[in-house]
């Protein structure tokens, strides 16, 4: 298993993501969603250089010009909700992309302390030997991109899976690495933080992603 921390190099990906991160900044949901975009755009051009490539000869109006280009079938995944907008800034990049979408979601019990996670419904083409993207801008105990990749494997084995999220915890790394299969899965992180709270939410982390994108919910 591949563990890439995006944050270790010096790029324009960190600036998206301190404004993320920033207490002010983030108040801002239009200017939040569209740095997760950005970030969703960024991680699939660096998910990009991994996948297998071969010549496509292309007609231009003077002559005829040979590309490589990438030709594995890709299905991107997301977790509803905060995992939408990331989504799209994948979608941006391999426009070609087949789509899956889980709802799978935090159910608090009532002291808002333990919560189980619940999957209602999944929406997925097939995905045997595809190159499966599992996107989620959170990965905080891993609980939720585990039990979404059970759910999707009815569709089929993909060939490599890629976990792309924004923030991850120390935890929720250890947590995949054992639970995802070792000789195909690779994670993508643009920055791992040391730990969880209380009520399981990442530190120093963001606060809540899907909130701050699309507003509180019940
Ligand atoms: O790693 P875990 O401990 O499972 O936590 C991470 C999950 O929590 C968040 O979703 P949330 O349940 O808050 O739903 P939301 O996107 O609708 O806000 C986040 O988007 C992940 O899906
Ligand atoms: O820190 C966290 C944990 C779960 N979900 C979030 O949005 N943030
Ligand atoms: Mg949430």
């Amino acid at each position: 298993m591949r563990i890439i921390n995006l944050s270790e190099q010096n790029t324009i990906l960190n600036r998206f993501v301190s404004e993320l991160r920033d207490v002010n900044i983030q108040k801002d949901s239009m200017r939040f969603r569209r740095n997760v975009e950005r970030i969703g755009e960024t991680m699939a051009y660096e998910i990009s250089k991994t996948l297998n490539y071969a010549p496509l000869e292309t007609q231009t109006p003077l002559g005829t010009s040979i590309t490589n280009v990438p030709t594995d079938p890709i299905v991107i995944a997301t977790i509803l909700r905060a995992g939408l907008v990331f989504h799209h800034g994948f979608l941006e990049c391999f426009d070609k992309a087949e789509n899956a979408f889980v709802s799978a979601y935090r159910k608090y019990r009532e002291n808002h302390q333990s919560f189980h996670i619940h999957i209602e419904y999944i929406a997925s083409p097939q995905i045997e030997n595809k190159v499966l993207i599992l996107t989620d801008p959170m990965l905080a105990t891993g609980g939720s991109m585990d039990l979404s990749y059970q759910a999707l494997l009815t569709k089929g084995e993909p060939s490599h899976v890629h976990i792309a999220t924004i923030i991850a915890s120390k935890q929720a790394i250890e947590y995949c690495a054992k639970n995802f299969p070792q000789e195909k899965t690779t994670i993508w992180a643009a920055a791992i933080d040391p730990e969880l709270n209380e009520s399981a939410y990442i530190v120093p982390g963001l606060g809540d992603a899907g909130d701050l994108a699309y507003g509180e919910k019940e």
